[in-house]
């Protein structure tokens, strides 16, 4: 009796389980029409969210998987030092898309675009105008088009004829906005690159920047490169990166909309559910471009930096006949470089063939079968009657798939591109945090040292104080190579004006390192030194620096036309000066005589340019001169009026020099022995020559010693 008695229940309540089914899908399939439209706009925004989400995410891998990579290399060298000759930049710095990258693409971006009311701000508003004329005038292009087959294929011949018009004239407005489009990126491009190489430039070149970056700091290798080719670089890819990213993504936007109003947008989610997990598998397979990049730039910089050198050097090499050993560390640099690129360019062959394939073939298909969903399918909301409709819907939608699939394939291209710029904001910004730390007197050296590099490190963190005043005076300073080396431990010595102070002794004991202290050039590590401002202190290296520039500047620099004007100096004045180094002749070597041009490095010789450095110390009279080996190549008579004239013109002289002649210009001595010792006197100059010249003659006796006691031993054995 049971099973009959459960039986019509069972039945019975399987058939209201079915009609409750039955009738919550018809409910939810109702609420789903009703709210259709509602609905995919939520997917449509969680899609896009999510794709955005996922481009995001494989940069962000890329960067994160180069960035082991990088550290795994580091960590096998087990060393943070660099090697020689190798940029730090790029080398050690990672080039992630992280928040760092953004903060320093921000701090570039904030001098390129420096506010709402800039030029640049002014231009990127009409690039964006422009941006989006393009994507409605090619919403209009694709209906038209579709309008166009419908008319042939309707064979109407007057409406064939009237479409073609229209087309013609919506070209119009379309080329120009290429046009337009094409001039704003250029010149954005042009308008980055000249405002961050202004903002370099006032930085690398005050408070000797440009000196710390190349002596007291080993961070960067080439700024040249970096100032000149980088920047450039990545100003060009900023520009490039907007349009290429504004552009796709409102093209996106816009033929999505209109897509999914022709086509459904049932399809298009389907669409974009295979799309995003083909993006997937191109991002699984992404070689990481930005660090590519970034190490293509430094080894472009490095073999740049090997042929600057052979230039800057042509003459030593050529006297050492040293054109073979060059000619190998410039192969080597090149083919360093060579290979690099060669293997970037494999990894993007195939990299690029797999990209082709799935951006464009596999979703062209994809494109194709949704294009065809009116067609097979009934689309609400849409009235397909005839064959002509059915054409024009498809040449349309087609036309608009392929607007979005293009825009959705350079979305997607547009990653390499952000790694690119990644690579670039990183050697840029690199190059704006050395500069910072410079200026704020950190550096960062790699230890090149015979003494232990920890004690060195340490030694170079202390700060001794440097205080304006008339005088010099040196208070326990020491003197410390950027290496760190103690050269001298703590130096003092006092010097008021008149007083005429001799530098000497053995080659590296610090001489020329105490006028950099004294210029400012190198830190003060510990004491206390007085001095005078830097435009007081003039100083005449062994090798004077002659400027690009005309014969007058040789004589004036740095000062310039206008300033020699302003100080009331004439032409005339300065030919007085040059007829007290008997230099007047080089007003003849040229027609255009003060004007004239020429590098002059090479048309003066070694002697007339230590004679125009002179005539420059004249024209400058400053109240003291460091005076660096700087008679080196002049006659005795010539070095005599030299020193006479200077302190004619009462100027302090602080010479270093190993030239005896020189002694009696000088009123002080100060006697470094190489160990770190020194002897600081008053110097009477004819008895110190007296006397060296009585030690020197013992010294001749002294050496005869040896041969006397061998010839007695001859002797006495015979
Ligand atoms: N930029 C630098 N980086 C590292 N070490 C340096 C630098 N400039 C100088 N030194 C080191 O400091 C030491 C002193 O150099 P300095 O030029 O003062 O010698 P000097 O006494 O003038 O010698 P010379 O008579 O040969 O000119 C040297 O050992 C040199 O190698």
């Amino acid at each position: 009796m049971a099973p009959t008695q459960s039986k019509p229940v069972a039945l019975g309540s399987a058939a209201a389980r079915a009609r409750t089914i039955r009738t919550i899908i018809s409910q939810l399939t109702s609420m789903y029409l009703r709210n259709r439209t509602r609905i995919s706009r939520a997917v449509y925004i969680t899609l896009f969210v999510a794709l955005a989400n996922r481009i995001r995410q494989s940069i962000a891998d890329q960067k994160g998987d180069s960035a082991r990579e990088v550290q795994k290399r580091t960590e096998k060298a087990g060393t943070t030092s660099t090697p020689e000759g190798e940029d730090e930049i790029g080398k050690k710095k990672r080039v992630e898309l992280d928040r760092e990258f953004l903060r320093s693409l921000m701090r570039l971006l904030r001098i390129a675009v420096p506010g709402w009311r800039s030029k640049e701000t002014r231009l990127l508003i009409s690039h964006s105008f422009f941006l989006i004329m393009r994507t409605l005038i090619s919403l209009k292009v694709a209906a038209m088009d579709g309008a166009i087959v419908k008319a042939l294929v309707k064979g109407n011949g007057r409406e064939f004829l009237m479409r073609i018009m229209w087309w013609m004239m919506i070209a119009v407005p379309a080329t120009f906005t290429n046009s337009m489009l094409a001039y704003h990126q250029a010149e954005l491009a042009l308008r980055y690159r000249t405002r961050l190489t202004e903002y370099i430039h006032d930085k690398y070149l005050s408070k000797l920047t440009y000196y710390g970056i190349s002596t007291l700091d080993d961070r960067i290798k080439n700024a040249d490169q970096l100032i000149a080719v980088d920047v450039t670089r990545f100003s060009n890819s900023l520009a490039e990166l907007y349009s290429n990213l504004a552009k796709p993504i409102l093209d996106m936007t816009i033929y999505t909309i209109s897509l999914s109003k022709s086509v459904g947008g049932e399809g298009v989610m389907f669409m974009s559910l295979l799309v995003q997990l083909s993006s997937g598998v191109l991002r699984a397979l992404t070689p990481p471009f930005g660090k590519y990049v970034a190490d293509e730039a430094r080894l472009e910089g490095e073999f740049r930096f090997q042929h600057s050198r052979l230039i800057d050097h042509s003459e030593e090499i050529a006297l050492y006949a040293g054109h073979e050993a060059e000619k190998d560390t410039l192969d080597k640099g090149y083919f360093t470089l060579i290979k690099h690129i060669n293997y970037v360019l494999r990894r993007r062959f195939y990299h690029g063939f797999m990209e082709d394939y799935i951006i464009k073939y596999f979703w062209g298909a994809l494109g194709l079968g949704l294009c065809s969903a009116p067609v097979f399918f009934k689309i609400p909301g849409q009235v397909v009657s005839n064959m002509g409709d059915r054409t024009e819907s498809f040449v349309t939608n087609r036309r608009m798939l392929l607007g979005a699939s293009d825009a959705f394939g350079r979305i997607m291209f547009s990653y390499k591109e952000i790694m690119e710029l990644a690579g670039y904001t990183s050697r840029v910004s690199s190059l704006l945090e050395v500069m910072d730390d410079v200026q704020a007197g950190i550096f960062s050296k790699k230890l090149v040292s015979s003494s232990d590099t920890e004690a060195n490190a340490a030694v170079l963190k202390g700060r001794g104080k440097v205080i304006k005043s008339k005088n010099i005076q040196f208070i326990d300073v020491p003197i410390i190579s950027p290496n760190g080396d103690v050269l001298v431990p703590a130096l003092s010595f006092a010097l008021e004006q008149g007083d005429h102070l001799l530098v000497v002794g053995p080659n590296g004991c610090g001489k020329s390192s105490l006028f950099r202290i004294l210029g400012g050039l190198w830190p003060v590590y510990g004491g206390t030194v007085h001095k005078p401002p830097f435009s007081a202190i003039f100083y005449i290296p062994q090798r004077p620096y002659l400027s690009r520039g005309t014969l007058r500047q040789q004589f004036i620099y740095p000062d310039g036309l206008r300033t020699m004007h302003n100080k009331g100096v004439t032409d005339e004045d300065l030919l007085a000066i040059l007829r007290i180094l008997s230099l007047e002749h080089l007003l003849d070597l040229h027609p255009d005589g003060w004007d004239a041009e020429a590098e002059w490095r090479d048309v003066l010789s070694g002697g007339l340019q230590q004679r125009v450095a002179m005539a420059r110390l004249f024209y400058h009279r400053p109240r003291y001169a460091i005076l660096d080996e700087c008679t080196s190549s002049v006659t005795l008579d010539t070095e005599k009026v030299m020193y006479d004239t200077a302190k004619e013109l009462g100027i302090t002289l602080m010479t270093v020099s190993h030239r005896r002649s020189l002694w009696k210009y000088h009123t002080h001595l100060l006697q470094f022995d190489g160990q770190g010792n020194y002897v600081f006197t008053r110097l009477d100059a004819d008895r110190r020559l007296k006397l060296e010249d009585e030690k020197e003659e013992l010294e001749v006796l002294l050496r005869g010693v040896p041969e006397i006691e061998r010839r007695i031993a001859e002797l006495s054995a015979e």
